[in-house]
């Protein structure tokens, strides 16, 4: 585990190199820690704070130190987004037994809210560059539990209920087990890229609205796709666009990127645009919408912010 102290997430820029992406956004980088800073010649030779094979000493415990404290915080991050999952879909199981909503609206929020949150929730593991590897162990687990309870004989209720479409067992090895997928690459892209955040919104917020929305107003439908209509595509352009540039600006306000915002928002409306498009597109029954919306949201989002 790469030993650095987890961080404030805001910068120094002067020390920190720029990113890759052709935005500047500014990554935590493990040269810029703490931890490397006190360990590095200059700052020995400046304070003399002894022999070097002292320090090199003090290093690996501060270093082991840091290691333990990262595994800890990032051990802690994951069992509290894990509980956070398993009660978001056990509030709506709730909610839908109770005939508060109807299991097909049920469905569409947990499918909105599920990965939004999940996003949301990425600054409460550490600064460690094996954090995102905690975070993405969440949808895995949730995923084995869908292929679980897909597969099992006695599946879980609140599950089923929660998630499915027709309270088949084996629905939840589609759509669910797509989308939970689409969750864990997006966290590999992590705090410090555009991409897997724009990922996900266009997954959870924009696809999850479109539903809604084309299933309430969706009176003119799309020519080359009956299935799916004007209303529908329009508002997951329009929320899928405001819920990315939502999640670009706080994670550029908790400093985990430096956006350029003269370009940013053109961006962000092409791969929109882009996902809006392959999600319309009469492909459906070949390909689910939680495989292609993300991986077209991921290509364009590479194209248009890594160059
Ligand atoms: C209903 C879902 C997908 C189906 O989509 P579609 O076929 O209607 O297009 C969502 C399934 C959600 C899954 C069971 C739970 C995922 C939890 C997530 C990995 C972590 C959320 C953490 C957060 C803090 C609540
Ligand atoms: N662009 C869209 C997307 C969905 N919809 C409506 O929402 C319903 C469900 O959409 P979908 O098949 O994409 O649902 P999921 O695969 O996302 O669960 C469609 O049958 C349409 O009634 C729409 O009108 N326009």
């Amino acid at each position: 585990m790469a030993a650095t102290l987890p961080l404030s997430p805001i910068n120094q820029p002067h020390l920190c190199p720029r990113s890759r992406f052709g935005n500047n956004a500014l990554t935590t980088h493990r040269f810029c820690s703490p931890n490397f800073l006190i360990s590095s010649p200059c700052f020995i030779g400046l304070t003399g704070m002894g022999s070097a094979s002292q320090l090199r000493a003090r290093h690996s415990l501060i270093s082991s130190a840091v290691a333990t404290n990262s595994l800890l915080h990032d051990v802690a991050a994951t069992v509290a987004v894990l509980g956070g999952a398993y009660a978001l879909v056990l509030s709506f199981e709730s909610l839908t037994k109770r005939n508060v909503i109807q299991q097909r609206l049920s469905r569409k929020l947990v499918h909105i809210l599920s990965g939004l949150l999940f996003v949301l929730a990425w600054p409460i593991f550490s600064g460690s560059s094996e954090a995102r590897y905690f975070a993405a162990f969440v949808p895995l687990v949730n995923g084995l539990r869908l292929v679980i309870n897909g597969l099992s004989v006695s599946p879980n209720s609140t599950l089923i209920k929660s998630v499915t479409r027709e309270g088949r067992p084996e629905e939840l090895l589609e759509g669910p087990l797509f989308y939970v997928l689409a969750l864990l690459m997006s966290a590999v892209f992590w705090r410090e890229s555009p991409i897997g955040m724009i990922s996900l919104a266009m997954m959870c917020g924009g696809d999850g609205i479109a539903d809604i929305m084309g299933r309430k107003f969706g009176s003119a439908k799309i020519p080359y796709n009956p299935r799916k209509s004007w209303a529908g595509s329009i508002s997951m352009f329009i929320f899928g666009f405001f819920i990315s540039i939502g999640l670009l600006y706080y994670y550029s306000s908790l400093g985990y990127l430096n956006m350029n915002w003269e370009t940013t928002f053109q961006r962000v409306a092409i791969v929109s645009m882009v996902a809006t498009v392959v999600e319309s597109l009469p492909i459906t029954d070949q390909v689910d919408d939680n495989v292609s919306v993300p991986l077209a949201t991921i290509l364009a989002a590479y194209l248009c912010f890594e160059y």
